[in-house]
């Protein structure tokens, strides 16, 4: 049996021609992870998260996510096996309701949506899943409602709860807060706090309040590399962090 060591990245680079994006990032995430990777614009966060999904070819290194090679899978394969980013807003069927949209997530991953002669009786099952997830991001009374009704949070809320529904072990959360009102924002980290204990969670962000409520662990990147990695309290503590966030970079 394989053990669950979740998603481990080793010796990871990535070119641009002459230009190096990514620089020997060594990485784990295990089980439970609640890591934040953070950096000043162009550090090379996006294209991390694009080497992991399967967007982009890694130039050399290792992706494992519990021993199994990543690398030979492309995005819908690394979804089925289990690494996820979340839907963005713009990927959202706007006019249908949330219910309808985690329902669609939810047979894209039993690759259900051909299957119209499914068992009729196998049908409310699959609608208590729903109701579940929908309770699990405090969305249970917005299910009837047209994603559009929404506000911006509750709308990033049905992203996460509609990638959720893929039943990843490994999210990546990119800029969940961004461009929520800060009203908002604790509909955002709130969600974040009650993933499953079991999911490990990537979070790309920039709103560093955000950062510090809710990772556990912090990973710092410049030009490319892991410049530092800590618990929030050390990367609070470091020098070089502090000057590299008061030096210019503000969001
Ligand atoms: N397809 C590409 N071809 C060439 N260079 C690229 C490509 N994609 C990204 N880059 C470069 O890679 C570097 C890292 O970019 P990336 O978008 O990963 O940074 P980031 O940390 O996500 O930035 P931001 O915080 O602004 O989103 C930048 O210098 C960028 O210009």
């Amino acid at each position: 049996m394989t053990q669950a060591t979740g998603l481990r990245v080793r010796g990871l680079n990535k070119n641009f021609g002459g230009l190096t994006v990514a620089q020997d990032i060594n990485l784990d995430l295990p089980p439970g992870a609640r890591t934040a990777l953070i950096g000043p614009n162009g550090a090379g966060k996006t294209t991390f998260s694009n080497l992991i999904t399967g967007i982009l070819t890694p130039s050399a290194g290792e992706i494992t996510l519990n021993g199994h090679d990543l690398r030979a899978l492309n995005e819908a394969q690394r979804v089925k096996a289990g690494v996820a980013k979340t839907f963005q807003i713009t990927t959202l069927f706007r006019d249908l309701t949330v219910r309808q949209n985690l329902r669609l997530a939810q047979q894209e991953r039993d690759g259900r949506a051909q299957s119209w002669f499914r068992r009729a009786d196998s049908w409310p099952e699959a609608e208590d899943e729903i109701d579940a997830q929908l309770a699990a991001f405090r969305l249970s009374d917005m299910g009837d409602k047209r994603v559009d009704d929404l506000a911006y949070g509750q709308q990033r809320l049905v992203e996460m709860a509609m990638t959720l529904m893929l039943k990843p072990r490994v999210l990546i959360l990119d800029e969940p807060a961004a461009g929520v009102p800060s009203s908002d924002s604790h509909l955002i980290t709130d969600a974040i706090e009650r993933l499953p204990d079991d999911l490990a969670v990537l979070i790309i962000e920039h709103d560093m309040k955000l950062v510090f409520q809710v990772a556990r662990s912090i990973v710092v990147l410049v030009n490319g590399a892991i410049l530092t990695q800590g618990t929030p309290d050390e990367i609070a503590a470091n020098q070089q962090v502090r000057d590299l966030y008061l030096g210019g970079h503000h969001d």
